[in-house]
Order: C-alpha cells, then structure tokens, then sequence
C-alpha cells in the first residue's frame, strides 16, 4: 500500500516517504502503511498534515468495514435482491434464524446471511460462552470483510421452570402410571422419579390439580403432596422430553403462578456484560412478567454501553399478557415467543394472542418478530407442511416485522431451504397484500405527545399515503435515531424504504424494522446536499434510472443551529 489517495486541500497527488512520516507526524503509522514522496512543490506541513490524518481517517472507515467510499454502506445481499427483483420486489418481512451447531461454521453462517438472514439469534440457555463468542466473531468478520449486514441477538436463559427425568432420550408415561415429581438433586435417573429444578415449583397445587407437560405432550394429575413434591398418575399417556416445561391447571383453568423469582438471573446479567463487551444489537429477554425488568436493563445499558443495544421483550407467559401494553411501551420491540406461550396458554388461543399482539405492537409503532414453530417439520424434512406454509403467510399477512426460525436452522439440517421457504413466501404473500391494498385498513393510534413529535408521525403518515398514490419507486429517509424510518414502516408503505444513517447502531437496529433498507452513509446539516449525493451513488451503482420517482423524508436537526428540525417531504424525478 504506497498512495495516500488524491490529497484536495493540496490541489496536488502526494506521497509520502517513510522517513517523512516520521519527521512530520512523529508517530508511527501502521505497518503496512508504507509511503513515498513526490511531486510535492511549495510544501506547507502544517496543511499537509491536517490533509492527511483526514485520508488516513477515510482508511481506517474503509479498512474496518463500516463505510465503503462511494459504496454507500449498502449490504451486499440487499443490493443483489433490489438488482434482481427491482424497488417493489424488495422483500419487506425480516428474517431472524437461532444459531445452533448445525450452522455455527463460517461457511454456514455465510450461506445464511446470502439466503437473507437480517437478525442472528444466539439462545444464551445452550452452549458456553465461548461458543457465542466465537459465532458473534465470525459474524462480525463476515460484515465486515464481505459487506454483509447481519445484526446480533442474544436471548436470554430466564428462570425457567422445568423438569427432566435424567435420561437423555424421552420417556413414555403410561396411562395410569404413578409419577413422582421431587426437587431432590440426584445424578442420572430413577424410575417413575421427575426432577423439578426449583424448590417451590409445587407451592399453592393441589390435590386434584392437572399437570400439563410441554402443552400437551403429556398430562398429570396430583394425587398428593409429599414435602416439596407431588405424587402424580398420568391421565394422558405422552413423551417426556429432556428438559420438559410444565403448566398446572385447576377446573379446565390454567393456575397462573408468580415464582417469586427474578426475570433476569445472575446467569443472564452475566451474559448480558458478555454481550456488550460483544458489541450485539439486541438482547430478548424471556419471560418478561412486567415491565420494570425492561425498564431496569434499558437504564443499565444507557449508563454502561456507548451504543444504543435495543431490548426485546419476549411474550410467552400468561403474566406478560396481562400486562401487554405496559411491556410494549417499556420496550424497543417484541417476540411473540410461541414455544412457551404454548405450553402457558390453550393452544387454540395462539393464533388470536398473536393477532392482538402483534396490533398493540403495531399501534405502539414497536418492531414485532413472530417465533417458534414457523417451520417445524423442516428439522427434520426438506419440505414444510402446507399447514406451516399458511402460518408463515398468516404472519406475513397481519404485517409482523419478522420471522423467526429456532431449531429449523440451529440444529435441521435444512436450514438453508428453511429460510427459502421464509422468503419466498413473505415475498408472495407481501405481493398479495399489496394487490389488496391492505395497509389501508392499518389503524393507527396517535402516539406523539410533543409538537415535533406529532409532526414528524404525520409528516410519515403523508408521505406514505403520497408515495402509495403515487407509485413511487422507493421512499428516502434520512434519519440519526432511526425514528422516522421507523414511523415510516409503520405505515407499511408498497416502495421500500431506504434508511440513510450515520450512526452504525441505527443501522443494526433498523434492521428488525418492516420494509427498511438501512444504509450507513455520513450525513452533514445540508440536506440538499445529502439527497444529491446519496441519489448520486445510487444512480451510478445503476440502482435508479432515469424516470424512476423518488419520495425524500428527513428530520435532521443541524448541529451548527441547534433546536430547528427541518422536517420535510419532497418527490423528486430522476433526470
Ligand atoms: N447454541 C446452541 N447450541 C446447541 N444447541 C442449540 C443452540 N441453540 C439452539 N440449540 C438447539 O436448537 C433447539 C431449538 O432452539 P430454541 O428454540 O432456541 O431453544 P429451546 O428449544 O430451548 O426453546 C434447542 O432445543 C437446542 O436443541
Ligand atoms: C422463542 C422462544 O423462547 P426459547 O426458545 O428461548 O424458549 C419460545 O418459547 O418460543
Ligand atoms: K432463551
Ligand atoms: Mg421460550
């Protein structure tokens, strides 16, 4: 590596020579920066070394990924899709696969992020620590040494309530078999004996009461307490699971149990530090019960982390229904955790949970990912059922911001085919919506309570029924918190949205959000000067042709005059 790229403030090539480094720096540069000298004529140092530091500046971006020059920070898998399917053909649902060992290799996890994987899903409940690390390395790596843009969650153990028999492969209960459920620690397995892994699991059951396993997969009933324990008959034969889940039941009603026991544990407090000093974007958090653990860790992260990590609530207890709406305001997204919300609820009841759910979310203006089962025989078989196929639609038609696969990709050996499957049925069904203008139906609640606030959601609001009216190619949004981007997708417009952002962590974070392309780029106060140059590179990446209409949004709030947000929407033809 010799030139020092086009020096402008000099109006002349340099390069510098090794030995004049040293005299006019005074620090080493890098080793493999190595630099020679000529042509330099009225030489002023002082200028020259103000015109360098900035080149070297524009290197280390470049060098560590973050911002190609003239590539606009856009990932290498959006623009190959908008180059193949055009503006509208853009697919809009989100894509989150679980890492597991059937896909932790580098290679893998490449073919992941090319076959659409925008969000990478590390369940801290399995594996060590090591192993995430190395997972989270390797994305990292592939982001930025190949210009993927795959962002990282981790999703937290929770204090879960669950019970093993001790044997590595399931067990059949018989009907009528007599079962005693014990908090007792012993190693390996004794017959008809379940451990329980929390001493109170059995307080406030009584006799008479059902045990659910895994939302149906077995069912017992408690004959009598003995100590901490129960003495059960099974009264629906079933498969024990290693490290099965337990709901208790009273008069066909589900027993709602608070355990009294933190929703984040000393386990995932740890994990959580990992994950910063690991530089993820998201943290899920399972088993929310209120909104306060939420509220806690968003305080935390505020104070210890300088980038802005979004908290994800995870929906899969009775408690968390109960207080839906505070949860959803507490936090920067949701999943609808249908594993354990199955094993808490009726199964009959997920698909009208999941609809509210995901309205609150939507009214709430709060990302929204839909988990767990989308594709379950796919474990197993390269083809998914027709029933899984219409669930995957039925996401895709209630307008959830993401997908997510749990063990199709972590341990399936079709994982690959598993997120095609994803793909290209959100791509059909989001086609459909399109043709049905059903976003029209969206009702939205106001959300803004400050002037700029309402402004900015109706200036979205407008500019979104414009672009649809309009049939404009895509919509431009230039944006540092990621806000209107977000108020944008919120209206579910038919053109994507392409989301400017300095700041890197908007970016990760934009991400989860419906319809948004987010792109790194850096942004000055002139605005007019941002949309030129950004349509500029666009157009000379043959992204945009002449003729194509493009729908401009920005807020930006100029540092140079403080306190004037300029908010505005322009339509503007390419030339
Ligand atoms: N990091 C991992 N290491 C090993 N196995 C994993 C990992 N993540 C997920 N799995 C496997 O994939 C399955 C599905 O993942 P997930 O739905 O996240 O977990 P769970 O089944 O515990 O709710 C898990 O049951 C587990 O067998
Ligand atoms: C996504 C879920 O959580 P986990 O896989 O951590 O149990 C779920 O329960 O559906
Ligand atoms: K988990
Ligand atoms: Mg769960």
């Amino acid at each position: 590596m010799a030139v020092v790229g086009d020096l402008a403030l000099m109006g002349t090539k340099i390069k510098l020579t090794d030995k004049f480094e040293k005299r006019v720096f005074g620090v080493p540069l890098s080793s493999s920066t190595r630099f020679s000298f000529s042509h330099v004529k009225n030489l002023d140092v002082r200028k020259l070394r103000t015109a360098v530091r900035a080149v070297m500046q524009v290197e280390k971006i470049q060098s560590s990924g973050e911002l190609k020059e003239g590539s606009l920070g856009f990932d290498v898998v959006s623009e190959r899709e908008l180059k193949e399917n055009g503006f509208l053909g853009l697919r809009k649902t989100k894509l989150v696969c679980t890492i597991g060992p059937a896909c932790s290799s580098i290679d893998e996890l490449e073919k992941l992020a090319i076959a659409g994987m925008n969000v990478a899903r590390l369940n801290m409940c399995h594996n060590s620590r090591e192993w995430h690390q190395d997972v989270i390395r390797k994305i990292k790596k592939l982001n930025q040494e190949k210009g993927y843009c795959v962002s990282v969650m981790i999703d937290t153990e929770g204090n879960q309530i669950q019970v093993d028999h001790g044997s590595s492969s399931s067990v059949k209960a018989e009907e009528d078999s007599i079962w005693y459920f014990t908090t007792e620690k012993f190693e390996g397995s004794r017959p008809f004996t379940i451990q329980a892994n929390y001493e109170g699991f059995s307080e406030g059951v009584n006799s008479g009461d059902e045990i659910v396993i895994d939302g149906g997969m077995a069912t017992f009933e408690v004959i009598e307490k003995v100590g901490n324990g129960l003495r059960c008959k099974c009264t629906d034969p079933g498969l024990l699971l290693p490290r099965a889940k337990l709901s208790f039941w009273r008069d066909g009603k589900l027993l709602g149990r608070d355990y009294d026991l933190p929703t984040l544990s000393t386990k995932d407090w740890s994990d959580i530090v990992f994950g910063i000093s690991e530089d993820i974007d998201f943290i899920a958090v399972s088993f929310v019960k209120d909104a306060e653990p939420i509220t806690h860790l968003r305080d935390y992260l505020s104070t210890t982390s300088s980038k802005a990590i979004k908290v994800l609530a995870k929906i899969e207890s009775l408690e968390s229904l109960r207080r839906l709406e505070e949860i959803v305001e507490a936090s920067d997204g949701i999943m609808i955790a249908r594993g354990d919300l199955g094993v808490e609820i009726p199964l009959e009841q997920i698909p009208s949970v999941q609809k509210d759910i995901t309205y609150v979310c939507r009214q709430l203006n709060k990302p929204v990912i839909v988990a767990s089962q989308l594709l379950e025989s796919m474990v197993e078989y390269p083809t998914p059922t027709r029933a899984e196929v219409a669930d995957v639609s039925e996401v895709v038609r209630q307008y959830a911001d993401a997908l997510m696969l749990s063990g199709e990709s972590a341990i399936g050996s079709y994982g690959m085919k598993a997120l095609s499957v994803l793909r290209t049925t959100s791509t059909r069904m989001e086609q459909s919506c399109r043709e049905e203008s059903r976003q029209t139906l969206l009702h939205q609640r106001k959300l803004g309570a400050s002037l700029p606030d309402q402004i900015a959601e109706q200036i979205c609001h407008c500019a979104v029924e414009m672009a649809d009216n309009l049939g404009v190619d895509a919509i431009f949004v230039y944006t540092r918190h990621g806000k209107m981007a977000s108020l944008l997708s919120r209206n579910r417009p038919n053109p994507p949205i392409f989301a400017f952002t300095n700041d890197n962590s908007t970016q990760m974070a934009l991400n989860l959000q419906w319809g948004v392309t987010p792109l790194l780029t850096d942004l000055s106060d002139d605005m007019e000067g941002n949309v030129k140059k950004t349509v500029e590179l666009i157009k000379a990446k043959g992204m945009i042709k002449k003729d194509d209409a493009i729908l401009v949004v920005s807020d930006i709030i100029p540092i140079s005059t403080a306190r004037t947000i300029f908010q505005s929407i322009q339509v503007m033809t390419i030339t």
